[in-house]
């Protein structure tokens, strides 16, 4: 059986750095990077601090160009940004001026979806994530796990195929963290809800949240000149709740095998933070 058309392709991917105050200085932040995530697959993509995660994920979508190779989406080359995909990272996106319900529906009303219909959908978005009866909210009334309940409403109410998210949850405290995770493969999981089939490329420091949100899990290498040097399909059981599947003794081995070839390029991105430090 041939497999389907990727919903994310990238090829041969560099990325090379031009200082602004000295444009003869470079810095090849990628090079040679392939990696492609099927549709409806959840893809975790971890490495040292600051070997190019953000990098691969803006390429993907489309908010950077490459130096070099190409980027595929569901197998069109990609120009411009990539309006297939949804976003979340680690910083709020809402707009502190408006309140929970038109943070959701400000995507929709930009795209021309009349407002009781954008209301309608916003506020059945709300009450999936947990916050019916918060529309009228703005979010400095709202804790960091509310505001980042409204942030993923406000991207999955767009439907789209692929969801790259950059550390969405670092901020959080464990026991949130743990929530939202769970809350995430819920949506992404439930057909019908905006999450069935999506493509989700999703970039965390924290191996344990990979291995236990993930499919698959891509190991880049230290910097400069970072690509995927591992690649482990996590076999663990649906559905999954992510404190509860850390007991399973294969979570150990996987994350034995991963750590394996992570640690050495955390080393080695320490030396190399270190050296740029000194
Ligand atoms: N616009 C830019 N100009 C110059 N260098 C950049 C630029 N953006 C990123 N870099 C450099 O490219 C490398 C990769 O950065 P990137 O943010 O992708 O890493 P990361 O793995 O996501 O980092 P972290 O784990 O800290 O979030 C870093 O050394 C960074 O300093």
């Amino acid at each position: 059986m041939n497999s389907p058309t990727p919903a994310l392709d990238l090829q041969g991917i560099s990325v090379v750095f031009t200082s602004p105050d000295n444009p003869g200085q470079r810095y090849v932040a990628v090079q040679e990077a392939s990696l492609s995530v099927a549709p409806g697959e959840f893809v975790s993509v971890v490495g040292p601090t600051g070997c190019g995660k953000s990098t691969l994920l803006n390429i993907g979508a489309g908010l950077l160009h490459a130096s070099g190779g190409t980027v595929k989406v569901f197998g069109e080359p990609l120009q411009g940004l990539n309006r297939r995909a949804g976003y979340m990272f680690q910083a709020d996106s809402l707009m502190p001026w408006k309140n929970a319900l038109d943070n959701v529906t400000a995507g929709l009303v930009f795209r021309g979806v009349p407002t009781d219909e954008a209301e309608r959908q916003g506020k059945a978005w709300l009450a999936r994530v947990g916050l019916a009866g918060f529309e009228d909210r703005y979010p400095h009334q709202l804790s960091g796990g509310m505001r980042k309940r409204v942030s993923m409403a406000q991207t999955l109410i767009m439907d789209p195929d692929i969801v790259f998210m950059d550390e969405p949850f670092s901020a959080l405290d464990i026991q949130t963290r743990q929530l939202m995770e769970n809350e995430l493969l819920e949506l992404w999981a439930a057909p019908g809800q905006g999450g069935h089939g999506k493509a989700v490329l999703f970039i965390t420091h924290d191996l344990d949240e990979a291995i236990a949100l993930s499919d698959r899990v891509v190991v880049l290498a230290a910097g400069p000149a970072t690509r995927p040097i591992g690649e482990f399909v996590i076999d663990l059981p649906r559905p999954r709740d992510v404190a509860e599947i850390r007991d399973n003794p294969r979570f150990a081995e996987l994350h034995a095998a991963i750590w394996a070839v992570l640690r050495d390029e955390v080393l080695r991105g320490y030396e190399q933070q270190k050296r740029k430090a000194a």
